[in-house]
């Protein structure tokens, strides 16, 4: 009976609970429209999370207007915005409100350490000022000769792999393997692939694992901030290493094989630095690379600029994990999508060889190329790779809107009251694909739409984005810092190999999957992360 009474009374409370939730906390969301929820348990999340998402995604983001409600864990609340003002605000004007989610931040402490993916305010704007020369014009510059290096090679091999005719290639293990050695020699000074064998190095290896498998695990990872803090670090890492899910127990291994390559790589930059000038030009980068400055710099500057050593190992494997998957899916989607372009591929291939881009060109050269920057920009556009970044209010907030939405009671809204604590997914799709902006042709891959001015609706409106009026890298503080890297490298890449290779689609059908990083496979049931082209060594006719 007393136990009976108990169970009565906590079933009561969080009846209660849920009650104050979800009609008086967020009562202000009430009224925005957004797709049916299948599930009190967990709402929305599923659908849109999971790896065959992408069409609900799409839906979110271009059928419901700007700002969307979906439902999350206990059907809590989920915002997904793509309208301009809103985005403005709540990325620049009230950057210090709208945080990083504690999901987010617990996920990258636990898998990196310390480093700019896992920190705020002040801590994080201190590790970002160390980082942001490094990532400038000028110096990208220096380091082009460096990404044309690495890409001759990876053209070499492939070459030896179609001279005697058109063979299948998997491009996304080629780009991938080139993504990672163009961080490996510009970012952190060291070498992982010679570029000739079929090898597999085990930290490539391990950072393409690790998005995929958070994937799986992404209702656990919205329960990290409630356990991140719970008692000393080496009983979380015991539990961790206790964890019964397999999943759980290769996100460790990953993790693991991460930190000790970054700690082993700053332990060798440490010597070399201490024995002076000489020794650092010696190595991969010739102490041009971003982790010797970075040190360098950290060393000399004064004591309360000064990032502990666990913070810069964390920044070497968040640059890492930040620079590979994204550029090289994305150069990987570029390449499918000249394929199903011959036309476009064409003529890119006519102004690559024509200007001598493949060979090696100077940077700003290099950056003017019409139709390979429109080819850029548009595929970053009309397939983002990263598409479920969210921040989380800390006090209530109030969006103002560009254009008024209608409210589910059909009442004229021109404003959203934020809760503290409502999840807010930055609507990158939805703000880059709109078609009162964009045009009715937006969700077309047309290239040539950045070879003529953008419609005046695009350039008027506030679109907080640090690229071309695009969502795809975010904007304001937390904006991606490596996005001139990502350009030059996905712009070299392309330069050589399209000078060098013709691409075409193989009877595989390839299904882009739903991850913190979008990921291609052959069909719905392969784990198995692939996309093979066609591909011959490009002959010029001769007239
Ligand atoms: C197509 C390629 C890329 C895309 C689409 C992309 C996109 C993004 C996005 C959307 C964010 C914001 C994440 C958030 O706030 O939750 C971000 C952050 C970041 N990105 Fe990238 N990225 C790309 C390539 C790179 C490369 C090549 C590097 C390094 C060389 C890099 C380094 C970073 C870092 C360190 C951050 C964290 C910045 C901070 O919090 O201050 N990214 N990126």
């Amino acid at each position: 009976m007393g136990d009976a009474n108990y169970i009565t009374h906590l079933l009561l409370l969080v009846a209660a609970y849920l009650t104050w939730h979800y009609f008086w906390r967020f009562r202000s969301l009430n009224n925005i429209p957004g797709p049916a929820s299948k599930s009190f348990l967990k709402g929305n999340l599923p659908e849109f999370f999971g790896r065959y998402g992408t069409e609900f995604q799409k839906e979110v983001a271009l059928d419901y207007g700007p700002v969307v409600k979906m439902r999350g864990l206990l059907s809590r609340p989920i915002l997904y915005i793509s309208d301009p003002k809103a985005l403005h605000h709540l990325l620049i004007k009230e950057e210090t409100v709208f945080e990083e989610s504690q999901r987010f931040l617990s996920t990258n402490q636990v898998m990196f350490g310390p480093g700019l993916l896992s920190t705020l305010g002040e801590h994080h704007r201190k590790q970002r000022k160390m980082l942001n020369p490094v990532f400038s014009v000028a110096h990208m510059r220096e380091m082009l000769p460096i990404f044309y290096n690495v890409v001759h090679r990876v053209r070499d091999a492939i070459a030896t792999r179609v001279e005697n005719g058109q063979q299948d290639i998997d491009v996304l293990n080629w780009m991938g393997r080139t993504a990672l050695e163009l961080i490996g020699q510009g970012g952190l000074g060291y070498s992982f692939d010679p570029l000739t064998e079929d090898m597999k190095d085990s930290y490539g290896h391990a950072l393409k694992q690790l998005l995929p498998n958070l994937t799986t695990i992404e209702i656990i990872r919205r329960l990290l901030p409630l356990v991140a803090g719970l008692g000393p670090a080496w009983f979380r890492r015991r539990v961790a290493e206790m964890f019964p899910w397999k999943p759980v127990q290769r996100v460790r291994r990953v993790v693991d094989t991460m930190h000790e390559r970054s700690m082993a790589i700053y332990k060798e930059k440490q010597v070399a630095l201490r024995n002076g000038d000489e020794a650092v030009a010696k190595q991969i980068g010739s102490g041009k690379d971003i982790m010797s400055i970075l040190m360098r710099a950290n060393m000399n500057a004064l004591q309360a600029d000064r990032l502990p050593e666990e913070e810069v190992i964390a920044q070497m494997s968040i640059l890492s994990f930040a620079a590979t998957d994204t550029t090289s899916n994305t150069v990987s989607r570029i390449l499918q999508l000249l394929a199903e372009h011959p036309d476009i591929q064409e003529k890119l291939r006519i102004e690559l060889i024509s200007s001598g881009a493949g060979n090696g060109l100077p940077y700003d050269a290099l950056n003017k190329l019409p139709l390979l920057d429109a080819v850029c920009r548009e595929s970053l556009r009309l397939y983002p790779p990263v598409v479920t970044v969210a921040r989380v209010p800390n006090r209530d907030s109030v969006l103002p809107l560009l254009e008024p939405i209608r409210g589910i009671d059909g009442k004229i809204m021109t404003e959203v009251h934020v809760p503290k604590g409502t999840e807010v997914i930055i609507g990158v799709l939805g703000s880059n694909a709109n078609k009162a902006r964009w045009g009715e042709d937006a969700l077309e891959w047309k290239p040539e739409r950045w070879l003529s001015p953008l419609p005046k609706a695009v350039t008027d409106a506030p679109i907080p984005g640090v690229y071309s009026n695009l969502m795809s890298f975010l904007g304001g503080k937390r904006a991606c810092i490596g996005f001139k890297f990502s350009e030059m490298e996905m712009k070299v890449v392309l330069a050589v190999l399209v000078s060098s290779f013709t691409f075409e689609l193989t009877d595989d059908p390839i299904e882009w999957n739903v991850a913190g990083v979008r990921y291609p496979t052959i069909g719905r049931e392969s784990d198995v992360p692939e996309l093979p082209l066609k591909v011959s060594l490009y002959k010029p006719a001769i007239i």
